[in-house]
């Protein structure tokens, strides 16, 4: 059998230079990197034909990049060794000459089934701890798939029964998602996946969190995806959205309803305090300034925007918790029976600081109301024979599944979000510049979508 340890840690580094900022999950692509180090390699053991081992990589970035954690970025490779090529996992082959096949190792069931074993056991290997959630039993000898979306985190199912998900880019420090879950099990939420266990390391008295799984919704559909159905059938038609079979408004009070109980699960988990509301638009302001040197466009908003956050700022105090941080329609789950929330990790650009911090639920309403016009309005991206009737029946849907988002929301909550009208205002507008950002970053063609958000709640004063 290949020996790994014949690979030495220089060509491991020289391989994985060119071949991290390929990866999807590479969260600084386009920065210069001006250096790459591993930082600990670990012995996973071996199975059949492969050996694993598990590195974490620092990648130090040419300055200059808005990073959360600084200008050095950690990742998690687990990779596998093999004495020959295998064609389905040759593209993720790190190029090494002369050595063995050596690749990603999470694209491999066989290296899957190591990791999916060691759960089951709560086992430890070197530094990595295996850990299980009280009273959480793991079958032994689960196979492994990985997921087919590739996302910022590499997500795995295990027998069909459980999701493991593998941070890629990792923090020292507590990660919210697996924190969150935790308490929501503790609380015994019925609107997320139950956690089951995660994987933890320490080094240099720091923890680290690697990794978490819990249990796989077979039967689930994306949010974004379900409101999709609805709209395309909406515009296909000349009726009104509530006489469409596939009206989307009960599935939108549900969705309120449902946010609206994990709310209130985390904040009896972790409490809530009082915050004076113009540290929050403090924060939510210096934001949008910011992002003029990204959007040079959202300079004529800036006016508008200030008098908005002011009217937040005259709200008084507001009520924070912990909360989602990135909620919208990708980020929840249609069962048959309920609607779960997933991925509490937070917006990835903040730092695990940031991400941890108590904020207002109006936060996640506002992020939620944002995606309904994200849906509403994507199909029509590009189109140039748009009508101005088809724009306004894409925005009734959105008008209409946000009122019942409230609403369901409301019911719960016992407060309805729509009376806190400029904090609310204030949290879609922040999230509306970090879209036109993210947009102008990753997909410019639907820069459109957010910057006509930012266009209705801050409009340009003109003359
Ligand atoms: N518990 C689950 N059951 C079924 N599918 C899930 C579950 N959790 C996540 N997914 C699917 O995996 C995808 C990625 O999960 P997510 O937690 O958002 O990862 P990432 O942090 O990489 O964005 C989601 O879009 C969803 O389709
Ligand atoms: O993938 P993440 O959950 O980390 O979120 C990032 O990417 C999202 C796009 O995939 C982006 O969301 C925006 O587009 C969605 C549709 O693709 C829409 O539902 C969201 O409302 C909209 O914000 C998200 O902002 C970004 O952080």
């Amino acid at each position: 059998m290949t020996d790994r340890a014949h690979v030495s840690t220089d060509s491991l580094e020289d391989a994985l230079l060119p071949w991290l900022p390929q990866q999807r999950w590479f969260a600084a692509k386009g920065s210069p990197i001006a250096s790459l180090r591993v930082a600990s390699r670990v012995d996973v053991g071996s199975r059949s034909d492969v050996q694993v081992e598990h590195l974490l990589v620092d990648v130090e970035l040419d300055g200059g990049v808005e990073l959360g954690g600084g200008t050095v970025q950690r990742y998690q490779v687990p990779l596998g060794f093999r004495d020959a090529a295998v064609d389905d996992l040759a593209a993720w082959r790190l190029p090494i000459q002369d050595g063995p096949f050596v690749y990603d190792g999470l694209r491999d069931p066989t290296v899957i089934a190591l990791y999916s074993d060691a759960i089951a056991a709560a086992d430890s290997i070197g530094p990595l701890d295996f850990r299980l959630v009280a009273g959480a039993a793991v079958d032994a000898g689960m196979s492994g798939r990985v997921l087919g979306a590739e996302q910022s985190n590499t997500s795995v199912i295990l027998g069909e029964v459980l999701l493991l998900k593998l941070f890629r880019q990792v923090a020292s420090g507590i990660n919210p998602d697996i924190e969150l879950h935790r308490v929501l099990a503790e609380t015994d939420c019925t609107y997320v996946a139950p956690l089951r266990a995660w994987i933890e390391t320490e080094s240099d008295g720091e923890l680290s969190m690697l990794g978490m799984a819990q249990d796989f919704a077979s039967d689930s559909a994306e949010g974004w995806t379900t409101a999709l159905t609805s709209v395309r059938d909406l515009l296909a038609s000349d009726r009104s959205p509530e006489d469409m079979d596939s009206d989307f408004a009960s599935e939108a009070r549900g969705l309120g309803a449902a946010v609206a109980h994990v709310h209130a699960d985390l904040a009896r988990g972790l409490g809530t305090d009082e915050r004076d509301a113009s540290s929050t638009v403090a924060e939510i302001l210096g934001r949008v300034e910011g992002a003029v040197a990204v959007v040079p466009e959202l300079a004529e908003h800036l006016p508008a925007a200030r008098d908005l956050v002011a009217r937040a700022e005259a709200g008084g105090t507001a009520t924070v918790q912990r909360i989602h941080g990135d909620l919208h329609l990708g980020q929840v789950l249609r069962t048959p029976s309920t609607w779960l929330l997933i991925d509490f990790e937070g917006e990835p650009a903040k730092s695990l600081e940031e991400r941890r911090r108590m904020d207002s639920p109006l936060r996640d309403v506002a992020g939620m109301l944002r995606s309904f016009d994200y849906a509403a309005h994507h199909l029509l991206l590009g189109d140039a024979d748009v009508t101005d009737e088809t724009y306004a029946r894409a925005s009734a849907w959105a008008a209409r599944n946000s009122s019942a988002f409230c609403d369901g929301y409301a019911e719960v909550a016992g407060y309805d979000p729509r009376d806190h009208a400029a904090l609310l205002g204030a949290y879609e507008l922040d999230k509306a510049v970090y879209e036109a950002v993210y947009e102008a970053r990753n997909r410019p063609t639907w820069l459109d979508l957010p910057m006509r958000a930012v266009g209705r709640l801050a409009p340009p004063v003109r003359g």
